[in-house]
């Protein structure tokens, strides 16, 4: 399998001289091309510092970052992300389908086959028929499901997606977690997400890479072997899942995390 992502050395300090903070400390790992690798780590880790850096969007302190084998110098135009706030990414004032068009105008896509690849990505999500509706008149998940619909229209080489299923409700953000795990292997993406919930990361991953607290280093790379279908309700119950999320909070946080809740006394 090619590599589609590199990560080599990468540091990103805010700031200088006694007010400097380190948030990312030289992260080093690759992303093969068609893997869900999820990354999970403590609110305030670094995580969405270093996912700027990988999108291009703020250049690391140190080290590189190669996409394809090409190095990143600014956003490159095969790579798309979801952020977890919907209602700020898209444009209230725009169609649906105008929304999931709009970065393919920058493209030498012609009008027609822009219209064509944003129809078949909302088809993709579950979203025919909403084409020409606008985002305010829509339910918080299916607002998503137009951010994801968006991201993948371009086709990307890699998609980044940013905490992308924290804002909606808990039944919303299973259906979505299914979603993503239908079209990512539909459509052989390749997908780096970010989430500092240990469930999901484990729900959603073939990879889950565990970083520490601040400064972000990386503490364990696991492989998930869980089947490649999943369900919400018997992968989460299977023992394999249950011995895999134990690992992940552990090293997260310690064993004391994953001891058993005590019942208060009546
Ligand atoms: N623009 C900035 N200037 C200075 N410090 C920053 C800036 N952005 C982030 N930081 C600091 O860098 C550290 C990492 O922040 P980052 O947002 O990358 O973490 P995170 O793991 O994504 O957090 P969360 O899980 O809470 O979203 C934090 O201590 C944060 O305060």
């Amino acid at each position: 399998m090619s590599t589609m992502l590199e990560v080599s050395g990468v540091s990103h300090r805010y700031g200088t001289g006694d007010t400097a903070h380190v948030a990312v400390d030289k992260l080093t790992f690759s992303v093969d091309a068609g893997q869900l690798a999820c990354i999970v780590g403590p609110s305030g880790c670094g995580k969405s510092t270093l996912l700027r850096a990988i999108a291009g969007l703020r250049p690391p302190t140190s080290g590189t970052v190669r996409l394809h084998g090409d190095l990143v110098t600014g956003v490159p135009d095969d790579l798309a992300v979801v952020f977890q706030d919907y209602s700020r990414s898209l444009f209230p004032w725009l169609s649906v389908v105008k929304n999931v068009e709009f970065p393919l105008r920058w493209t030498k896509i012609d009008k027609q086959t822009r219209r064509s690849q944003a129809r078949e990505a909302l088809a993709a999500v579950g979203l025919s028929g909403v084409e020409g509706k606008f985002p305010w008149q829509l339910s918080g998940g299916m607002q998503q499901r137009v951010s994801i619909a968006r991201a993948l229209a371009s086709r990307p080489a890699l998609l980044l997606m940013d905490e992308p299923f924290a804002s909606v409700d808990a039944q919303t953000r299973f259906d979505l977690e299914d979603l993503l795990r239908r079209v990512q292997a539909e459509q052989g993406t390749t997908v780096l997400l970010v989430t500092h919930d240990i469930d999901e990361s484990v729900y959603l991953g073939d990879r889950v890479l565990v970083l520490s607290k601040s400064p972000a280093h990386i503490v364990a790379d696991l492989a998930i072997d869980l089947p490649a279908q999943r369900d919400q309700i018997t992968t989460r119950e299977s023992p394999e899942f249950v011995s895999l999320r134990g690992e992940v909070a552990r090293l997260l946080h310690g064993p004391a995390s994953t001891a058993p809740v005590q019942q208060a006394k009546g």
